[in-house]
């Protein structure tokens, strides 16, 4: 890897504090850094740079995967880090800027390239990029790249925007959008998981598969982020980026040769094939939630309406669940169950793919007109990772019935790289396989654009869900005769199913 400087836009943020300085440390501490490490911090605060150091190492000793010990080590990637105070949307701070990013590549005789890493609110995101072209920062001999974070517009019209500002400062393979998601050791292993195994290799079509379930159930609440997670939601906050890169990685077809941009079309391929929803049809095929009041491990949490920073009559959903299908060869008629919510039972990010029962026939009725219970493959996401196959055996003590046993491979290793270390170091590298491409995010806000005009237009209902609960019991009706698999038992679920029953509290 060729050394650069990494120049970090919200350098005082949250984001960089709970994830960018600890996946540097991380990557520095594994030897992933060649060459001479240079990370300038920016915010609008008056910091020096020892004091700026001192937050940088407080925030090791809090969110490092990695012990942090006091070490000649330590102390040289500390140095490496200096502040500059800068106001985005003053041009003169970005001179200062360029002066003290060539003076630190003179003396660490870094040859010109630069990451520019933009962990600021996204309305900054257009500015700082035409202020690195214009002031000269973006004019290097080495390279230069960007990396962005989420949320990437608010709507097509806005993400469109969004991208022209971008692209008339960056080429569309110098800008790296990040979603965690990807970064993910499992989601990163899902194409190996695919295609190097003849066994799910055979089997990864509609021929065989009867439906898949993406889950991201968390139990946290909207936290301290009132103010941005009432204006986005679930929808904007997990579903068109996160939830539906996991779908773009689950069902896209064999890459020819992993390249990033086979992977990437590949995924494009996916995301342009989902069948496109009317906003008449959004009833039927997406279900809103909110939590209501309940309890979580026995402690009684408020309800949205009641978290503080939230507006009591606010009709933003914390759940979303959808429903849909890949209108290619490989996926025709399988369907896409995809859900993701805030205060659920359990903290769960998974992808069951449910296999078909092809052999419905005088065999099993023979055997004494047994239920088969189907063979289900679960991807676990996190927390903590694991793959298990659902196999149907017989039972020695009880003759002739059969029981579901469950293969397990668990890899939960504590001392796997987190996602952000993954993601800054193949930026690093110029790898963007596992990055946003412009088409994808653009097509994934194309799909998910009627059901942001059947919620403006109050045509989708907004249900409540007890806090604590697998969600509203509308989202298990999108699913007919199927069901959602594995959730874990409720302890009062008529009580969740009427407190949803009785809220429906918008729209049809
Ligand atoms: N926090 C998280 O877990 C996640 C965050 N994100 C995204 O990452 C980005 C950063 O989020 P987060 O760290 O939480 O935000 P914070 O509000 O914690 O930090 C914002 C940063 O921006 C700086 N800043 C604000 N205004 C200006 C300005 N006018 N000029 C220069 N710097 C400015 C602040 O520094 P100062 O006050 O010193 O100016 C601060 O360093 C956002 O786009 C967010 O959506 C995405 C996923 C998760
Ligand atoms: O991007 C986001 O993701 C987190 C969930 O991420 P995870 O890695 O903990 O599963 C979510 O809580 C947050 O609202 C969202 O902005």
């Amino acid at each position: 890897m060729e050394s650069s400087t990494f120049v970090l836009f919200g350098a005082t943020g949250d984001l960089a504090k709970r994830k960018i300085y600890p996946a540097l440390y991380n990557l520095f501490a594994d030897g992933k850094l060649s060459g001479p490490l240079s990370v300038i911090g920016l915010g609008r605060r008056e910091l020096s740079n020892e004091t700026f150091q001192a937050q940088v190492l407080d925030s090791l000793r809090t969110f490092s995967r990695r012990p942090v010990v006091e070490s000649a080590g330590l102390q040289r990637f500390l140095l490496a880090f200096e502040y500059s105070m800068l106001d985005v949307g003053r041009p003169e701070d970005y001179t200062k800027l360029l002066a003290h990013v060539q003076q630190r590549e003179a003396e660490l005789g870094i040859p010109g390239n630069r990451m520019f890493y933009l962990s600021v609110g996204p309305e900054f995101f257009g500015p700082i990029a035409a202020n690195i072209h214009e002031s000269g920062l973006g004019d290097t001999t080495g390279w230069k790249r960007l990396i962005i974070e989420k949320p990437f517009g608010r709507d097509l019209q806005s993400a469109r925007e969004l991208n022209e500002s971008l692209t008339a400062a960056f080429r569309e393979e110098e800008i790296f959008r990040i979603d965690h998601f990807l970064g993910k050791p499992m989601v990163q292993n899902l194409e190996v998981l695919k295609y190097s195994n003849p066994v799910l290799r055979a089997l990864w079509q509609n021929r065989y598969i009867a439906n898949v379930q993406i889950t991201a159930a968390e139990t946290v609440g909207v936290e301290e982020r009132a103010g941005y997670y009432d204006k986005s939601g679930a929808l904007r906050d997990m579903f068109q980026n996160h939830m539906l890169q996991l779908l773009m990685m689950m069902a896209m077809q064999l890459p020819k040769d992993s390249s990033p941009e086979d992977v990437r079309s590949k995924k494009r391929h996916v995301i342009r094939s989902v069948r496109p929803l009317l906003k008449e049809e959004v009833t039927q095929h997406v279900v809103r939630g909110q939590y209501g009041a309940g309890h979580m491990k026995g402690k009684a949490v408020p309800a949205y309406l009641n978290e503080p920073g939230i507006d009591a009559s606010s009709q933003n959903e914390t759940y979303i669940a959808a429903r849909l299908w890949i209108d290619d060869p490989m996926w025709s008629e399988v369907p896409f169950y995809i859900r993701t919510g805030k205060r659920l039972k359990e903290k769960s990010t998974r992808i069951v793919i449910e296999f078909k029962e092809p052999f419905n026939d005088s065999h099993n009725v023979n055997r004494g007109k047994l239920t088969l219970e189907p063979n289900l493959l679960v991807i676990e996401i996190g927390p903590g990772e694991g793959i298990s196959l659902q196999l149907n055996t017989k039972n020695p003590r009880q003759h002739g019935s059969l029981e579901p046993v469950s293969i397990r491979h668990d890899s939960a290793n504590p001392d796997l790289p987190e996602a952000y270390e993954n993601l800054i170091y193949d930026a690093l590298l110029g790898d963007a396989t596992f990055f946003a491409h412009w088409e994808e995010v653009e097509l994934s806000w194309q799909w998910v654009q009627p059901i942001l005009e059947a919620v403006e237009e109050g045509k989708l209902p907004l249900h409540t869900y007890a806090a604590g609960s697998n969600g509203p019991a509308a989202a298990d009706e999108l699913l007919g005769e199927n069901h959602w698999w594995l959730d874990e038992p409720e302890e009062d679920v008529e009580a969740s199913r009427r407190t949803d029953e009785q809220a429906i509290r918008a729209g049809a």
